[in-house]
């Protein structure tokens, strides 16, 4: 798992951890993993061009100390002050001392290396002049960009990312990921987040957002065992499909059969079963007890009774698609939503683009409003639930947005709760092994369709089952 704090509670750790040390030092210590990053991008440090924005609080002097350990390599180093009376003293001061110049308007041309101190976790969304148009400058000359914890102008805590900001080729990140660098849309201008380790971990309270990794998946997938034989595995039952949408109850069932379950029944219409059974021999046609049902794939207008029959079993159900509509708060206990941002949109009785900007804020005031976990599909997959921090995925490729993979998505997670995890747990799997057998099927850079993540499901579970074990972070 990584772990992103609040601005809150990172402020709460840094006070706490800056009472045990001398002045300053927390500021050397982020300045030196800074300056190794940016030595690692440069190669040769010697003689490279190196441009330092620099803001008036703490983040342009992290900048600036990191600014002076590269002119005493030797780099060619000018600093932007953007706010000369408020620059941090000492930190410029270094800096000049070890040979950086300053400057209101670098020359672009043959820099090698921008590095972003605007702002950092103390910035208001947005990037105002002379920044914002030094920052469109850089980008128009295609300098490479380092940030500062985070990039400039994002929305550091709702991970929104307002115009303008910075767009960051590598962050540079300190004492833990912030919720901007792990969730989108903010996410995006992070580029490549690299978190440097400055003591602050013992003090940081529950993270409220966590990124699940192939690690947390190996350590809570369901696993048989000598003993279990296919009810003992659990049964997921699926009521999905509609005699105008059969496709979407095979996606749906063949979701399901990828995952950990023993077995699956299949309680849609007649018409659907007789196909279904024909094209996937080991799903049983017709209703029978299930530890588990996925309900809403392609169903119509048999969602509402579908639902409501579901709900009588009093077992856990992920409610996809049409059967969201139908979806009333406190219906079943440990239910799964698994809307996309036009139905959650639609859930919350808002526009699907005001989701869009802020997914991290309308799944999580989903959850509350809907008493429901709610899995929100998105480029990055969001997993929240009341009281418990929020899980985001980001295993899956750009390919995945087509046609039916959303039901292939709920038969996997209907399986996996059908196996016995819970609600975030099942969620959190289902997102990322599905996000993962879409990078396998499209071989890092093809077309896909939803029949081709199925089939890959295995094999993408397989891969990260048989990675060496690590110690479960959240089991
Ligand atoms: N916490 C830790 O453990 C550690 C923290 N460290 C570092 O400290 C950073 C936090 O520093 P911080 O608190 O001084 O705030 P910071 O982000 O520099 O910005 C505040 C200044 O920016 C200004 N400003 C605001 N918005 C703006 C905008 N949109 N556009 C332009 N300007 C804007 C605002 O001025 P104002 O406009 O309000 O006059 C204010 O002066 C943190 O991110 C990390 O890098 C490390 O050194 C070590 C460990
Ligand atoms: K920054």
């Amino acid at each position: 798992m990584r772990y992103a704090h609040t601005v809150e509670s990172v402020r709460r750790a840094e006070a706490a951890l800056m009472a045990t040390l001398p002045a300053g030092a927390l500021m050397q210590r982020a300045a030196a993993g800074l300056a190794a990053v940016c030595i690692d991008v440069l190669g040769s440090v010697y003689g490279a061009r190196v441009v330092v924005l620099v803001g008036s609080g703490d983040n342009g002097g992290d900048a600036l100390y990191a600014a002076a350990r590269l002119a005493s390599r030797g780099a060619a180093v000018e600093l932007v002050v953007l706010k000369p009376e408020a620059a941090h003293p000492d930190g410029l001061a270094a800096a000049l001392r070890a040979g950086a110049r300053r400057t209101d308007k670098p020359a672009w041309d043959g820099v090698d290396l921008l590095v972003d101190g605007v702002v950092g976790i103390g910035g208001r969304p947005g990037l105002r002049d002379p920044a914002r148009t030094l920052i469109e400058d850089a980008r128009a000359a295609g300098t490479y960009v380092v940030a500062v914890d985070v990039p400039s102008g994002v929305d550091v805590d709702g991970a929104t990312l307002p115009e303008p900001h910075v767009t960051a080729d590598i962050t540079v990140t300190f004492g833990t990921h912030k919720p901007a660098l792990l969730a989108a849309p903010a996410v995006r201008a992070a580029g490549w987040v690299q978190l440097v380790d400055i003591g602050l971990v013992p003090y940081l309270d529950e993270a409220g957002l966590e990124s699940v990794e192939s690690a947390d998946v190996r350590a809570a997938y369901p696993l048989p065992s000598g003993e279990s034989h296919k009810y003992t595995r659990g049964v997921v039952g699926v009521d999905a499909g509609s005699d105008r949408y059969a496709g979407a109850a095979e996606l749906c069932v063949r979701g399901a059969q990828a995952g950990p379950a023993g077995m699956v029944r299949f309680g849609g219409p007649d018409s659907v079963a007789a196909e279904i059974v024909a094209r996937r021999p080991e799903a049983v046609a017709g209703r029978g007890r299930v530890q588990a049902w996925v309900v809403g794939s392609g169903t119509a207008d048999r969602a509402d009774s579908a639902l409501r029959a579901a709900a009588a079993d009093e077992v856990p159900v992920v409610v996809d698609a049409d059967a969201l509509a139908y979806w009333r708060p406190g219906m079943v206990r440990g239910a799964l939503l698994t809307p996309h941002a036009g139905e959650l949109a639609r859930m919350l009785d808002v526009e699907r683009s005001v989701v869009e900007a802020a997914p991290l804020a309308y799944a999580r005031q989903a959850a509350e409003r809907l008493d429901a976990t709610v899995l929100l599909k998105g480029s990055n997959t969001l997993i929240a639930e009341r009281d418990r921090p929020t899980r985001v995925v980001s295993t899956g490729t750009p390919w995945l947005a087509t046609a039916g993979a959303g039901d292939v998505l709920a038969g996997l997670a209907g399986s996996l709760l059908a196996a016995g995890l819970p609600a975030r747990d099942a969620g959190s799997l289902a997102a990322w092994l599905h996000g993962a057998a879409s990078r396998r099927a499209a071989e890092y850079g093809r077309p896909i369709t939803a029949g081709d993540v199925a089939g890959a499901i295995p094999a993408a579970t397989a891969a990260v089952l048989s990675a060496p074990a690590t110690p479960a972070p959240w089991a």
